[in-house]
């Protein structure tokens, strides 16, 4: 079954019945021989069970990792609470004054430099574009730029795809996906034999190898020879010269290399994506929206560096949309657990040890037993409290970000990110979704849209 329910993840309703049909968790079947039987669970207070209560029981574990070996050694890939070192390094460089204002830094710099004035020629020549190109490549650049790394500036008029990392991180997405839904000896099989997505990997982990290893010696050189600049703290950068992971070798940070442009480039640019075309469907929240930018921000020309954090926390029912946006569109669509022990989950269902769970996110924020009877709508307001302030929900049940000790560590950056590029798209254009388009989840390792989604940019008066 779990090939196909994969395949079929476009047709969530049906996954959405069944769970709802099942009380929130399902068991899942696949061939004996195989050994992909998965138990299926939106059950907050499992999922509260599994990533927190008895965190220890319930690991990524060692057909995970190999799953995913192409991350290495690399927080992703990596089992274990907060007294790990990479997960310490990674808390104190996300904490770091100087490295939250390099970051923001580069994404302003990124939006006013090129995006902007790419979306003008875009309006100009009333060209479609497919949105979600846009945001890949603005965020592939912004994450790369935080890492400390040349911009590949593949942003760009004739948006060409030339960037070797780039593509290779598509072929990996791909592989990763395959991996998942195929029996591992015949994945297995294919990469001994260099077939198929299996070669492309080999290929992608060569890429990445070569690339990693350039950037990192060339910033070990750059930081011999630097006049000390204590302000521009990059990834690589913090990594390197602050030796909070002692010893930091290179294999070490290509994988955290790899590893941050995997969590923070197509989150954000699926959020983004998502987020556009919800507002197209939603144009009373649209008109809300536009309502509190111009309630709260400064004008352009005022003085002001626009907009500032102060600014852009004043946007609790912007904050409101994106969040209900990463609820119905979760930009990492499930999460996988092996139990170590046999267990009990709070659902009653039994969990035998070396047994595979699926937390599945996608399913969880359509669930009306967790989210009432307008669980499908898109309503902002859900996220507002009765006095005007955002309200919070459990990680256990909004589970965009993950829940428990292993959180997502750049959850304030990235909403961050996608409130100042929302806010600058939005003062400046319409964004008018072309009709008669179909829209289709794809999930591979996130929740990408399947065919894109073709827009046209206006220019506001
Ligand atoms: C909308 C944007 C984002 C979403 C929805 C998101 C979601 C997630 C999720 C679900 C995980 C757990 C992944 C796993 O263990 O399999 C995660 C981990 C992580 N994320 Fe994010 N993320 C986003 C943006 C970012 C950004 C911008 C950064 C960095 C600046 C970031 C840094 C991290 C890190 C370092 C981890 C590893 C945490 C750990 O394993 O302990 N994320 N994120």
């Amino acid at each position: 079954m779990l090939p196909g329910v994969l395949m079929r993840l476009n047709r969530i309703y049906d996954g959405v019945e069944i769970l709802e049909s099942h009380n929130m968790t399902f068991q899942l079947k696949g061939p004996w021989f195989a050994g992909m039987d998965t138990l299926v669970t939106v059950d907050p207070s499992n999922v509260h069970h599994i990533m927190s209560k008895n965190f220890y029981n319930y690991i990524k574990g060692p057909e995970f990792q190999e799953v995913f070996e192409i991350f290495g050694n690399g927080l992703l890939n990596t089992d274990s609470d907060r007294s790990n070192n990479l997960w310490k390094c990674y808390h104190a460089m996300l904490h770091d004054q100087r490295f939250i204002r390099f970051s923001i830094c580069a994404v302003r710099n990124k939006l006013k430099d090129e995006l902007l004035p790419l979306l003008d020629h875009f309006a100009k020549e009333g060209t479609v574009v497919d949105l979600q190109d846009v945001f890949r490549r603005f965020t592939f650049d912004t994450a790369v730029t935080i890492l400390g790394v040349p911009d590949p500036k593949s942003l760009s008029v004739h948006m060409a795809n030339n960037n070797e990392f780039s593509k290779a991180l598509e072929d990996v997405e791909v592989a990763m996906v395959y991996r998942h839904m195929s029996p591992r000896f015949m994945w297995k099989l294919q990469n001994r034999l260099g077939l198929g997505q299996e070669k492309k990997l080999t290929e992608a982990d060569a890429v990445f190898g070569r690339l990693c290893g350039k950037y990192v010696s060339d910033k070990r050189q750059e930081l011999r020879n630097e006049v000390n600049n204590e302000e521009v703290v990059d990834l690589l950068t913090f990594f390197i010269k602050f030796e909070l992971l002692a010893p930091i070798d290179d294999k070490l940070l290509r994988d955290v290399f790899v590893g941050f442009i995997l969590a923070a480039r197509d989150t954000i640019a699926s959020t983004l994506t998502w987020f556009f075309w919800l507002l197209s469907k939603n144009p009373q929240v649209l008109t809300k929206i536009h309502h509190e930018i111009q309630e709260n921000l400064p004008r352009s020309g005022s003085g002001h560096e626009r907009p500032s954090y102060d600014d852009l926390d004043k946007l609790v029912y912007l904050n409101g949309a994106l969040c209900e946006t990463m609820r119905l569109y979760p930009p990492v669509p499930f999460q996988r657990r092996s139990a170590v022990n046999q267990d009990v989950l709070p659902s009653g269902h039994k969990v035998d040890a070396n047994s595979k769970i699926m937390i599945f996110a996608y399913a969880m924020g359509m669930m009306r037993a967790v989210w009432g009877d307008d669980a499908l709508e898109f309503k902002p307001e859900r996220w507002i409290t009765a006095t005007g302030g955002i309200r919070h929900e459990p990680a256990y049940k909004f589970f965009a970000f993950n829940a428990g000790p292993r959180t997502c560590l750049g959850r304030n950056m990235a909403l961050t990110q996608l409130k100042m590029v929302v806010v600058e798209i939005l003062q400046k254009y319409d964004v008018e979704v072309v009709e008669g388009q179909k829209i289709e989840p794809f999930s591979g390792l996130i929740l990408h849209m399947k065919h894109g989604l073709r827009v046209r940019f206006n220019k506001r008066c």
